[in-house]
């Protein structure tokens, strides 16, 4: 059994121009100890899928439909002081920026000990001690000194670093990172994704890694879900999704990412128009008026999400939701589109 398996997740949002899927029909598993890649421009639901998933909506928004299970509970049908166990103890979440996560009155420790003594039942001086170990874990240099500092002592790497302590605090069995590097500096990004690799494969803990950046979970994650549109349209291994790419869409996310063979920026070419508009309730595939590959099929009906053609790939278990590139698609046997600007 699957730690997490979410089947068929629709999140909706209701406003004055009425309600919006940004979540729609979205299916997928996490292993325990696997790490996920979660990936697609933004505004495409990958965010509203990671708070699904812990029931962390905005009133505006409801799980309208599917399932969401955890090591085989429905998650959905837990109470409300049930998910709140659930959170921080069983599933962590790290956020874009820290300062979302961190009280900017209380010193850093305090806050990590605070959760250790509500939610594994430390004493107050174990949970000091414990965070003082998680601090030196995560690499933050003289950790007796920094567990008494404040947030805004430290610099956006280490507050992050914290916060990373802190989703591991209570050795959860899934950390759910959402873009947790975009607000840091590129060379702090690089250290602070390799914290996080290396401490979830050490602890064995699973991880699913919300990016817009395919190069980020490039070489963090086993496997690498393609979200467009509140759907997901591309599933494979990561190896497999950067030999072989099926989906148009995921072309584009390949054609816009710097190459160390094509260093001039020149080359990076970014995909052509807008996300789609989800109020719109388009009949056909989500990308189609953005696609260069598109015929009078696209608009008119949607694909499915099914298994790309064996001949087409090197490895089973690899989905697809495209017209194009399905067994008898235009695009069946076309494998080199992907990252050849
Ligand atoms: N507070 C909100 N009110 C109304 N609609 C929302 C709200 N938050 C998100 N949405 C809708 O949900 C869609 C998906 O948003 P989501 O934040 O999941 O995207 P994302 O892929 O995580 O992008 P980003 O990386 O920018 O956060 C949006 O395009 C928007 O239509």
């Amino acid at each position: 059994m699957a730690l997490l398996e979410v089947s068929d997740l629709r999140t909706e949002f209701t406003g004055k121009n009425g309600t919006v899927a940004a979540v729609d029909g979205v299916s997928f598993t996490v292993s325990r100890g696997e790490a996920l890649g979660l990936v697609g421009e933004s505004g495409c639901g990958k965010s509203v899928t990671a708070l699904s998933l812990l029931r962390l909506l905005p009133a505006s928004a409801r799980i309208a439909g599917g399932s969401i299970r955890l090591d085989g509970r429905d998650l959905l049908a837990l109470g409300e002081r049930e998910i709140r166990r659930i959170r921080g103890r069983e599933v962590a979440m790290i956020f874009q920026d820290p300062m979302t996560s961190l009280n900017p009155i209380m010193p850093v420790g305090r806050q990590i000990a605070e959760l250790l003594e509500c939610k594994l039942h430390l004493s107050r001086r174990r949970a000091r001690l414990r965070v003082i170990e998680l601090l030196e874990m995560v690499g933050i240099p003289s950790p007796t000194t920094r567990v008494d500092a404040f947030a805004h002592q430290l610099s956006g790497g280490m507050r992050q670093r914290i916060v990373i302590a802190m989703a591991l605090s209570c050795q959860p069995k899934l950390i759910i990172a959402d873009e947790p590097t975009t607000a840091l500096d590129v060379t702090i990004q690089a250290q602070i994704l390799s914290l996080l690799r290396a401490l979830a494969s050490d602890l064995g803990t699973a991880l699913i890694l919300i990016t817009h950046d395919l190069g980020v979970v490039a070489g963090m994650t086993q496997r690498i879900h393609v979200m467009y549109g509140g759907r997901i349209v591309e599933k494979a291994t990561t190896q497999e999704l950067f030999a072989n790419p099926r989906m148009p869409y995921t072309w584009g996310l390949l054609r816009s990412l710097p190459r160390l063979d094509h260093p001039r920026a020149d080359r990076l070419t970014p995909i052509d128009g807008a996300p789609p508009d989800l109020a719109d309730g388009a009949a056909g595939c989500r990308f189609e008026p953005r696609c260069g590959h598109r015929q009078e099929i696209c608009g008119a009906s949607e694909p499915g999400l099914v298994s790309a053609p064996r001949h087409t790939i090197a490895e089973d278990g690899h989905e697809v939701r495209c017209w194009a590139t399905q067994p008898d698609g235009w695009l069946a046997d076309a494998t080199t589109t992907a990252g050849q600007p």
